[in-house]
């Protein structure tokens, strides 16, 4: 039977981290500032950016939520971000996605000053991060929030194998970069990739972010593997599920991480430490 991986409660200990990071800046007189924008009214992005705005309050961090109509034009949206990347008060912008279609994602996430893109999907961050340039570089939260889980867990990533399922700006690509700088083994596999399942078969660690219901089942997975679930699906009773068929998976695998409770909740908490460290490398630079 699998170890749990408990993301709600190594989130809630990073959290502890956060605020006194956030206590120390506040002794300088600095207050980081998030704002997270919100284009139109899909339901799932309405949750996550108001649990979002909780935690950032919560670690006293100054939060805006900016609420933009879905009709909304590209050149509109950018000139809101143009007001961000110049507000000294705002350390990091987030623009949720998904975007409606009118609008390039590409665009957007470029509009948003390097210095401030707390997603790190500005071109010049996963340029960084491709090379292995890191420092004082924001890195996308999902993909860092999983490392943050196998550092906590000890789980050990020089020369294993891994294979990532999703090839996404917000997951997949940043995530292979990471594995790839701590010498790992890795295989990204999408929808074209021939003969899925002898490639998770082969895996040490199989991460999934496909965004299909119980996609992974327990004869895809090596025993043994670590299994890390990025999934946030609803089952056909409305249920938040994830990627991976968690019942029949957790007795073959050695880890595994549930859905809900597992890398959601990282996601954010890496959010909050990342607001806080632009605003730490703002005040270093102005300093
Ligand atoms: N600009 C971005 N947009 C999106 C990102 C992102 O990283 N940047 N990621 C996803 C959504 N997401 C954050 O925005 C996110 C999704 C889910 C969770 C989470 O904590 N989930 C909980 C369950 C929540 C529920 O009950 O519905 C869990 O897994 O326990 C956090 C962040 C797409 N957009």
């Amino acid at each position: 039977m699998a170890t749990i991986i408990d993301g709600k409660a190594l989130a809630a200990k990073l959290d502890e981290a956060t605020r006194k990071r956030v206590k120390q800046l506040a002794e300088h007189g600095i207050i980081p500032g998030l704002v997270v924008v919100l284009v139109g009214d899909d339901l799932a992005s309405q949750i996550y950016v108001r649990n979002k705005e909780r935690r950032a309050k919560k670690m006293g961090l100054h939060s805006i939520v900016r609420k933009l109509p879905a009709t909304i034009t590209e050149a509109e949206l950018i000139q809101v971000i143009q007001e961000y990347n110049e507000d000294t008060s705002i350390h990091a912008i987030l623009v949720q996605l998904p975007l409606p279609a009118q609008i390039n994602e590409f665009h957007v996430t470029t509009a948003i000053d390097p210095k401030k893109d707390v997603d790190g999907f500005h071109p010049v961050n996963l340029g960084k991060l491709l090379v292995n340039k890191t420092d004082r570089t924001p890195i996308a939260c999902t993909p860092q929030g999983i490392m943050t889980m196998f550092k906590a867990y000890h789980i050990p990533l020089d020369g294993k194998r891994v294979v990532v399922i999703g090839r996404s700006t917000i997951v997949g690509k940043p995530m292979a970069a990471l594995l790839i700088n701590a010498n790992a083994t890795v295989t990204i596999t999408h929808s074209h990739t021939h003969h899925l399942a002898q490639l998770t078969r082969e895996a040490d660690i199989l991460i999934v972010a496909v965004g299909i219901a119980h996609f992974v089942h327990a004869t895809d997975v090596k025993p043994g593997a670590v299994v890390i679930d990025v999934g946030m699906d609803r089952d056909e009773k409305g249920k938040l599920v994830g990627d991976v068929d968690f019942t029949t998976v957790q007795d073959r695998a050695s880890y595994i991480t549930p859905v809900p409770k597992g890398v959601g909740p990282m996601t954010i908490t890496t959010l909050m430490a990342q607001t806080v460290a632009l605003a730490e490398w703002s005040g270093e630079e102005n300093g």
